[in-house]
């Protein structure tokens, strides 16, 4: 390509860029429209709610199904993703509670949900993202539900017993781990590897085969592990890209998870409930009588009315010995006519049966 040809698409680039850039404060300005129209309409007392999932879900899908390329349909949605953020941290600025610290997979997680114009904050516990939701010091909190090698996150299912929580969103992520090591690690001397019990455990195979004799340490988050390695000679960490980076540890191995597809499921969990967008999930708890052929009393009527189960969880009840309580996710919306049936019929059987949330199926 001659300097001329370069020079003459740099042009174009910079006139486009200009063009984007109009179009994009146009957009934000909308966005201050929104936000003044919202809250004008408000009965007295009444909280103006800023925050629009469904929407959201809308326009990325509306973006993927217009896009023709060359930039594929997640990397346009992700561009028009961290647009709307912006837009919408000019009506309110969300504030996050994730699993923390610094790093973790929920903080990606988080940030590809909500994108990155929100207040986020880490906090050290599952159980401390309910509360901080709980007592209103944030918009929302988002935690691991689930893992497809190593299952269900049964801290974040317990602690759905103990919260009153609305889910309003799902998030799935590809999680690959790396093993990573500081500056000053012998790496010939290694004799401990730190990471979160899930990563090691969705490691298994691959540890057995190269480092059977060594110590595996259990701590509470793989960002805390890779914390741990920088000031230690003689230890690695399994963390993601994220965690590496904050930490600037270098990877000795990469992508060591034992499945290819390894991958972890979020739930945005807040005070908010989300009206029908067409392509939604439902999550619930229900629990049952301690009688033969309770579970399938409870199954039958999905059955009957062709309702996708995506998941059924089971977890103590925590009210009583050897009494169970049933994590269920399923296809539509609870304001669904045929769902609604559907968890009448239940709840007849049931001793009780509460809906956690409906809310869009992830569109990233
Ligand atoms: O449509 C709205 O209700 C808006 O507030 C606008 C907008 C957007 O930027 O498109 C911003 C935030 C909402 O979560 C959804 C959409």
């Amino acid at each position: 390509m001659s300097e001329q040809e370069l020079k003459a698409l740099r042009v174009r680039i910079d006139s486009l860029d200009e063009k984007i850039l109009e179009l994009i404060s146009d957009r934000a300005r909308c966005a201050e429209e929104v936000a003044r129209v919202k809250t004008a309409s408000l009965a007295e007392g009444e909280k103006p709610v800023f925050y629009r999932p469904e929407r959201e879900a809308a326009v990325l899908k509306r973006v993927m199904e217009r896009n023709k390329g060359p930039l594929g349909n997640e990397e346009m949605a992700r561009l028009f993703r961290e647009i709307m953020s912006s837009c919408l941290a000019l009506e309110e600025p969300l504030k996050i509670a994730y699993l923390g610290p610094e790093g973790t997979f929920t903080q990606a997680a988080a940030m590809k949900h909500f994108g990155h114009a929100v207040i986020s904050r880490p906090m050290a516990a599952i159980d401390e993202v309910f509360r901080e939701v709980a007592a209103g010091a944030v918009n929302f909190g988002v935690v691991p539900v689930e893992n497809s090698t190593e299952g269900a996150v049964s801290h974040t299912l317990d602690s759905f017993l103990e919260h009153d929580m609305v889910i309003c969103g799902e998030v799935e992520l590809r999680i690959h781990h790396h093993l990573l090591v500081g500056e000053n690690t012998k790496t010939d001397s290694i004799t401990r590897i730190y990471s979160h019990a899930q990563s090691l455990a969705q490691c298994r195979k691959w540890l057995d085969a190269h480092y059977p004799n060594v110590e595996r340490v259990a701590v509470s988050s793989n960002a805390e592990a890779a914390k741990r390695v920088k000031g230690e000679w003689n230890s690695a960490a399994i963390a993601g890209d994220m965690a590496a980076n904050l930490y600037g540890l270098t990877r000795l191995a990469e992508k060591i998870e034992d499945r290819p597809d390894n991958s972890t499921r979020f739930l945005m969990i807040g005070n908010q409930e989300v009206p029908p967008t067409g392509d939604d999930k439902t999550s619930i708890i229900v629990s049952m009588s301690n009688k033969p052929g309770a579970l399938h009393e409870l199954l039958v009527p999905f059955h009957d009315n062709g309702i996708d189960l995506t998941r059924i969880e089971t977890r103590p009840s925590r009210s009583g010995k050897w009494t169970y309580v049933f994590f269920i996710d399923f296809v539509g919306h609870h304001r669904d006519p045929l769902i609604k049936a559907v968890l009448e019929k239940i709840s007849q059987e049931a001793v009780a049966l509460k809906v956690l949330g409906s809310y869009p199926k992830a569109v990233l």
